[in-house]
């Protein structure tokens, strides 16, 4: 029998083969663990701080000033400077990542992303539960499946909601598929670029200002004739460790994808890549700089196209596709919605989706 006291377990080699044989203590669940139905309460849990919601906005360039003073607070209704919807998507997302997404797979999109318990105060206390939605074979990856969850954060004390969304990730399978390989080959011939690219709008038409009524000029402007709504913000955020490692670990966010950098050499992307959250609310950061927000609506329809690394820089285009004065919007401000669409400095998309928001109007 072996002394174990007697091995000296750090001598490099002898500490190899010890890793060699060592059994590891996996974390994260594969797809075949997620069952249609299931609930989910995801034993983390956060406390939605001043400073949490001003790293974030700050990183992200998100420096609406009813987000970071009393008086522009109380002019824009709000006691006081409140959680922002972006850090609070954010942290309600971060918080499942160990339960449904830590073994890796890829953030497809997110859909129906509503704040039913807006504006959330400093010093909140976020629960978090997902309820699996849909569990389904990808036809291009037999490593993977796609699972979408509804997930909700709950003010831990009144249980209200304060965020709710669904969410589609792919997810490693512990056992991939046996496949004749005809989907993975269907997935390639679908970027043959056989499909002629449509044309344009022969004109571009951009908002002269950022209310409310430069936007429906602008549409007004662009009705009845071959022209969109659809201009580019100057800013840029070029992707750091803050944003890339930090600001994801601070809404406990587990994935590997942003902190790991040995383990995601490997990966197709070769690198850590940026949290989905960061690349969307830099993009909005850029976009909410050239207009006047009173308050986010909600989000649909959103996708991730490909990966963002370090270095890489997000900037951001926005398309503007209806302005209505509806009633459920205060009088200091009417609906528009938006399509935004984040891209990398080679001009290729990262992100796309569609925002509905309040924005004032130029009176007020
Ligand atoms: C949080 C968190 C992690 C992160 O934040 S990671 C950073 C954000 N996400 C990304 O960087 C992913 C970027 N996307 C990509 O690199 C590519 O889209 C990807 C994932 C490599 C797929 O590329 P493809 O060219 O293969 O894309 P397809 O359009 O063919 O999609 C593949 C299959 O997925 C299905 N799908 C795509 N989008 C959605 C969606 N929004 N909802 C539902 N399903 C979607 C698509 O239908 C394809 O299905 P197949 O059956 O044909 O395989 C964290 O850890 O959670």
């Amino acid at each position: 029998m072996t002394d174990d006291d007697s091995i000296e377990w750090t001598d490099p080699d002898t500490f190899a083969r010890a890793l060699e044989r060592a059994e590891t203590k996996e974390k994260g669940n594969y797809f075949e663990d997620f069952a249609e139905g299931a609930v989910l309460d995801h034993d983390r849990g956060l406390r939605l701080t001043r400073w949490g919601n001003e790293t974030w906005m700050s990183q992200t360039l998100n420096h609406d000033p009813a987000y970071w003073r009393t008086d522009a607070a109380r002019e824009r209704g709000f006691d006081e400077p409140p959680i922002h919807p972006d850090y609070l998507t954010a942290a309600t997302l971060g918080i499942t990542v160990e339960d449904l997404s830590e073994k890796g797979g890829y953030f497809l999109g997110r859909t129906d992303v509503r704040f039913p318990g807006a504006p959330v105060s400093p010093g909140t206390e976020l629960r978090v539960e997902s309820e699996v939605v849909s569990t389904a074979t990808s036809s291009s990856r037999p490593q993977y499946g796609i699972v979408t969850w509804r997930t909700r954060g709950r003010d831990a004390e009144t249980d209200d909601v304060l965020c709710s969304y669904e969410r589609t990730n792919m997810i490693p399978r512990r056992e991939p598929l046996e496949t004749d390989g005809s989907g993975a080959a269907a997935a390639e011939d679908d970027g043959d670029g056989d499909d002629p690219a449509p044309d344009l709008p022969e004109t571009f038409v951009t908002p002269d200002g950022g209310s409310y009524e430069d936007f429906v000029a602008a549409l007004e402007d662009a009705a009845d004739r071959d022209a969109a709504v659809a201009y580019r913000h100057e800013r840029g955020r070029t992707q750091d460790d803050v944003t890339v490692a930090s600001l994801p670990l601070a809404t406990l966010n587990t994935a590997k994808q942003h902190h790991n950098a040995d383990a995601m050499a490997d990966a197709p992307s070769g690198d850590i890549v940026t949290y989905g959250d960061v690349t969307r609310s830099t993009a909005l950061g850029h976009a909410r700089s050239d207009e006047r927000t009173w308050r986010e609506v909600g989000f649909d329809d959103e996708s991730f196209h490909t990966f963002v690394t370090p270095g890489d820089t997000v900037y951001a285009f926005t398309r503007v596709l209806e302005a209505d004065d509806d009633s459920s919007a205060p009088e200091e401000a009417g609906t528009v919605r938006f399509e935004h669409v984040a891209f990398n400095q080679n001009d290729e998309p990262v992100y796309s989706g569609i925002r509905t928001a309040e924005i004032q109007k130029r009176s007020r």
